[in-house]
């Protein structure tokens, strides 16, 4: 579609100019408040099926000017929710090299260094992402927040092939790895909530999972991933560095932010 971009004249604050959802209601990400999060006892551990792919499964990752995103197996899906999501792709958010602060959703005002989302769509009722990226019950992404720390072997799989796709449209083949390895060991503590895309046209169709505990790459992953993208195709006379690639966080309003733990 039409470009936009995070900052300047197609950036963020300008959205809903073009896309109106983005100016409506039920938009994320959000910043999960103490104050705001309510327990609740019925939410039961995140089930993942089939994320353990073999070497031999042939994934696409591409640089689409906004993310370096990978495509998943249809195999892949949530099992613990009330209908079944099948996998569709993963992507990443994250800040820049001088700034280490890129997550989309902040935890009382914190903001991680990245975050992973896992994009899925409701299988039970639509028969392919497109169809239910615009509906209600349409789609429900992981988010995984990502902070520096120790060297991370599952996100290698991804960072090693990263130099092939520099530039915007640019796509490789690579190998399946387990997909279960870039998710927190804890699949039973999350946030939970109602909210949208966080990209243009911000459809208010995701039940998010945001986990509680983080995951960690290493201060040289880090800067690889915040330093390796264009957001420019390969021929542009001046090439855009791809970071800061985050939306900041929207109104709450009258939601309910619900977390599957007590403290
Ligand atoms: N943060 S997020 O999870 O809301 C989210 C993104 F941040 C993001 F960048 C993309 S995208 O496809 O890479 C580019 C814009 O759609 C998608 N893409 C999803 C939504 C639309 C669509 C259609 C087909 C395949 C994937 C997607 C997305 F769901
Ligand atoms: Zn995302």
């Amino acid at each position: 579609g039409a470009k936009w971009t995070y900052d300047g004249p197609q950036g963020q604050d300008h959205w809903s100019e073009r896309y109106p959802y983005c100016g409506g209601a039920l938009q994320s990400p959000i910043d999960f408040k103490s104050d705001l999060l309510r327990f609740d006892p019925t939410l039961r551990p995140i089930e993942v099926q089939n994320y353990n792919l073999s070497p031999n499964e042939q994934l696409t990752l591409g640089n689409n000017g906004h993310s370096v995103q990978l495509s998943l197996s249809p195999m892949m899906s949530i099992s613990s929710l009330h209908n079944q999501y099948t996998a569709a792709q993963l992507h990443f958010h994250w800040g820049s090299a001088s700034r280490p602060a890129g997550s989309e959703h902040t935890v009382n005002n914190k903001q991680y260094a990245a975050e992973l989302h896992v994009v899925h769509y409701n299988s039970d009722k639509y028969p392919n992402i497109s169809t239910a990226v615009d509906k209600s019950d349409g789609l429900a992404v992981l988010g995984v927040l990502v902070e520096v720390g120790m060297f991370n072997p599952a996100f290698e799989h991804i960072l090693k092939f990263i130099n092939g796709i520099k530039y915007r449209d640019q796509k490789v083949k690579v190998p399946g790895f387990n997909i279960r390895a870039l998710l927190p060991t804890r699949l039973d503590e999350y946030y939970r909530y109602d909210g949208s895309l966080t990209t243009p046209p911000c459809y208010p169709s995701v039940l998010w999972t945001v986990f509680r505990n983080p995951i960690t790459i290493s201060r040289k992953q880090f800067l690889s991933l915040a330093t390796a993208l264009y957001s420019s195709n390969a021929q542009d006379s001046a090439p855009m560095p791809l970071n800061n690639n985050y939306r900041k966080t929207q109104p709450v309003d009258s939601r309910l932010i619900l977390v599957s733990f007590k403290e």
